[in-house]
């Protein structure tokens, strides 16, 4: 039995989710709101499942408390299928897996058992953690072009000593390809250390990558070695770079041109030798998201770039992690799938995959949960994606009724804003009403007029 923490603002859908976790052995506490479930958020908490919209905020709120005060809580995220983008980016901000709503009894099982099973160094991906070497028996290669440039280029560095910036959309495997690297380096036998930089808080960021003393600042209470002495002899892989404050960035530069670290608050250097890749969904220097990244870290860390091709570029390789990922759910969840039905790959291969690769495994591992035979059907993917491709295929045949955008998911939007306009207009905007025809509640209605800017 845990004890959970469930954030939803929809208070019926809560009542049934408290309903089914209690029937299912489970302790719940319930809360409405940002605000309340911040007060409530102490070590007793075993899980927590966060509505992704609140009405004061966003269940990110509520992870960066979780992580200020240092809580290692697995929250699990549960999203509509037009915030997966969103849900998948959370991943990075320590959330152990998302599911998209309507919520699916066997699937929430699946996920709430793992998050309770995952041992505590993997609960929450944590700010650092090594990976053992065995895992890279994990790792598909792919036999597209882009995959077997990306596997040159990974050939090419591996084996010298330069910094590597890896770029690409979440979820398309960059620390796979950091972790690729180090192995194949003179390094490999020596540390892989991971740092999220998108979890770091501020305060703690210097003091987590080079350490600190004891007393050196309030909660500084024994000496802390930082993650670049971890890591010395090895590889640094940094995550999320452009999330570092300007002072980290100042000290990074530092460490990684004269290969000294000064732990705060120490008066002595320490020499280390350390490889740095780091990685970015964004454009470092271009994008006002990272405006204030500095040109010269920029140019030391990116001594080579490497570009992680998203899912929908991948070509010929979706079918080889197709196959790997229901391989790979079959095995955990004890099931035979091995074929997907004609529409569940045509569906496939017509969705644009936002969250790329963590986004298939999830999709997959949920349809293989919800296949008992041996071949998947549409049913066990999310409603949602369904009827995005079935609007995508509709619009196709009817390339005159509305504009034609430039790609599925703009155009499933397009189609879905337009729909609830007709509604609204029909119903002289009364918004109860509108939520009743469009057959959704009338919190995920207000989200769209929100997402669309009607008002
Ligand atoms: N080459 C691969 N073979 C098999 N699985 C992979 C591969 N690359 C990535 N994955 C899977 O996809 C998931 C996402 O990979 P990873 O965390 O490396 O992505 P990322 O680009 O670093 O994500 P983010 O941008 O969110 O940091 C992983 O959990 C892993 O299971």
């Amino acid at each position: 039995m845990a004890k959970i923490l469930l954030v939803e603002d929809d208070t019926t859908f809560s009542t049934i989710l408290e309903g089914f976790l209690k029937k299912n052995g489970h302790q719940v506490e319930m809360r409405y709101n940002v605000k309340s479930s911040v007060k409530s958020l102490d070590e007793s908490i075993d899980l927590m499942l966060l509505d992704y919209r609140l009405g004061d905020g966003t269940g990110l709120d509520v992870l960066e408390e979780v992580r200020n005060r240092g809580l290692n809580i697995p929250v699990i995220i549960m999203t509509s299928f037009n915030d997966v983008r969103t849900a998948v980016r959370a991943m990075r901000l320590g959330v152990f897996d998302y599911i998209t709503k309507p919520v699916n009894p066997d699937e929430l099982l699946m996920v709430l058992k793992d998050a309770l099973n995952h041992n505590s160094e993997e609960q929450i991906p944590s700010t650092t953690k090594k990976l053992p070497e065995e895992e890279s028996s994990d790792f598909v290669k792919g036999v597209s072009t882009q995959s077997k440039k990306l596997q040159e280029y990974i050939n090419l560095v591996a084996p010298t000593d330069m910094s590597v910036l890896v770029r690409g959309e979440s979820g398309t495997g960059k620390e796979y390809v950091a972790r690729s690297i180090h192995l194949k380096s003179n390094r490999a036998n020596k540390p892989f250390v991971s740092i999220d930089c998108g979890t770091l808080s501020k305060e703690l960021a210097a003091s987590e990558l080079f350490g600190h003393i004891k007393g050196s600042f309030t909660g500084a209470l024994t000496d802390k070695k930082g993650q670049f002495e971890e890591a010395d002899g090895g590889t640094l892989f940094l995550d999320e770079i452009g999330n570092l404050s300007y002072d980290v960035q100042v000290k990074l530069l530092r460490a990684l041109q004269e290969r000294v670290i000064q732990p705060i608050g120490a008066n002595k250097q320490i020499k280390v030798d350390v490889r740095v890749i780091a990685a970015t969904n964004d454009d470092l220097l271009g994008s006002s998201a990272s405006g204030n990244f500095r040109e010269d870290l920029y140019h030391r860390i990116n001594e080579f770039e490497i570009i992680v091709p998203a899912l929908r570029d991948r070509g010929s390789d979706m079918d080889t992690f197709i196959e790997f990922f229901v391989a790979k759910a079959n095995k955990e969840l004890n099931r035979q799938v091995v074929h997907l039905s004609k529409e569940v790959k045509d569906i496939f291969k017509a969705y644009d995959w936002p969250g790329n690769l963590r986004e298939l495994k999830n999709v997959i591992k949920r349809m293989v949960l919800l296949t008992p035979g041996d071949t998947a059907e549409s049913s066990a993917l999310p409603d949602e994606m369904v009827l995005s491709i079935n609007q995508h295929k509709h619009h196709e045949s009817h390339p005159n009724s509305e504009h034609v955008a430039a790609d599925l998911k703009s155009q499933s939007e397009a189609h879905e804003r337009q729909l609830i306009m007709d509604v609204l207009q029909q119903v002289k905007y009364n918004k109860s009403k509108a939520a009743q025809v469009l057959n959704i509640d009338r919190k995920t209605l207000y989200n769209k007029l929100d997402k669309y800017g009607i008002s």
